[in-house]
């Protein structure tokens, strides 16, 4: 199956089981994650679209009583056997729903990371503050606020600037939570546009309830329903010529 063929992927997902207390909410998910594509994760509510993103770089670990069981090997590494967590959410970023920048300048948003990474020097700053707001498509509207409030940016910049925060740590993937959601539809299609540019650069996997989103977006996606992966394919395929009669109901909008 497409879902365990582990050619060129960069995430590999074997058996994934995960339980809040007695509660599982993921069920045997296979998944292999290819290099510099777009994936979606796409399923109606509560059906563990976000849980399942959170596994890929340990968020859940933050949650009490969570046990989970399978393996998640990124970069030829099982995560879930190293110990420096720190490292891990340094190569694998996320977005959240909504902009989460902390009360400070936008500069010092972005030089956060690097800056506890070490990095002091202020010409290399510089270079990746600016470097990071260019490639989040963000820098001509903020070249000349850098030193104020990230927070008084509308909520579609503050959201680009937090692609600006993840790209500044050098990632290889970003995770993306329903990052347009709070967003009106011109900053949700700049989005759109700068998340199609990225994968150039990085491994993108997103989570989205918006279905054209993930057809302008994506190239693979996969549809979950009650915690499992019901199916997972090439994203033209999966809105055109689904092979699950869940997902062509899915799609179609018949449920969810
Ligand atoms: N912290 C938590 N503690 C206990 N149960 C949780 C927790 N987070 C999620 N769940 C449960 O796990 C299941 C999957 O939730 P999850 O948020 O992953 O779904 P989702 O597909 O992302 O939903 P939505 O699209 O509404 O965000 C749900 O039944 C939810 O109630």
């Amino acid at each position: 199956m497409e879902q365990l063929k582990e050619g060129k992927s960069i995430i590999n997902v074997r058996d994934l089981n995960l339980f809040y207390g007695e509660k599982q909410a993921l069920f045997g998910v296979d998944l292999a994650i290819h290099e510099k594509e777009v994936t979606a994760l796409i399923g109606p509510s509560g059906c563990g679209k976000s849980t399942f993103l959170r596994t890929l770089n340990r968020m859940n670990d933050l949650i009490d009583g969570v046990k989970i069981t399978g393996d998640i090997v990124i970069n030829h590494e099982d995560i879930y056997k190293t110990n420096d967590v720190i490292k891990l959410r340094t190569k694998v970023g996320m977005v959240f729903q909504k902009p989460n920048l902390f009360p400070m300048s936008i500069y010092d948003n972005v030089a956060y990371g690097p800056r506890m990474q070490g990095i002091k020097n202020k010409k290399e700053l510089n270079n990746i503050v600016e470097e990071s707001l260019r490639s989040a498509a963000i820098w001509d509207e903020v070249k000349d606020r850098l030193k104020t409030s990230a927070l008084g940016l509308s909520g579609g910049q503050q959201q680009r600037v937090c692609i600006a925060r993840a790209i500044a740590m050098k990632p290889d993937i970003i995770l993306m939570d329903e990052p347009t959601s709070a967003l009106d539809p011109i900053s949700t299609l700049k989005i759109e546009e700068l998340i199609t540019n990225m994968k150039e650069d990085y491994t993108i996997v997103i989570v989205t309830h918006n279905m054209q989103q993930a057809a302008r977006v994506s190239d693979k996606t996969a549809f979950f329903l009650n915690g499992e992966i019901v199916e997972y394919d090439d994203t033209d395929n999966i809105f055109s010529t689904p092979q699950d009669q869940r997902t062509e109901d899915y799609v179609t909008g018949r449920f969810g």
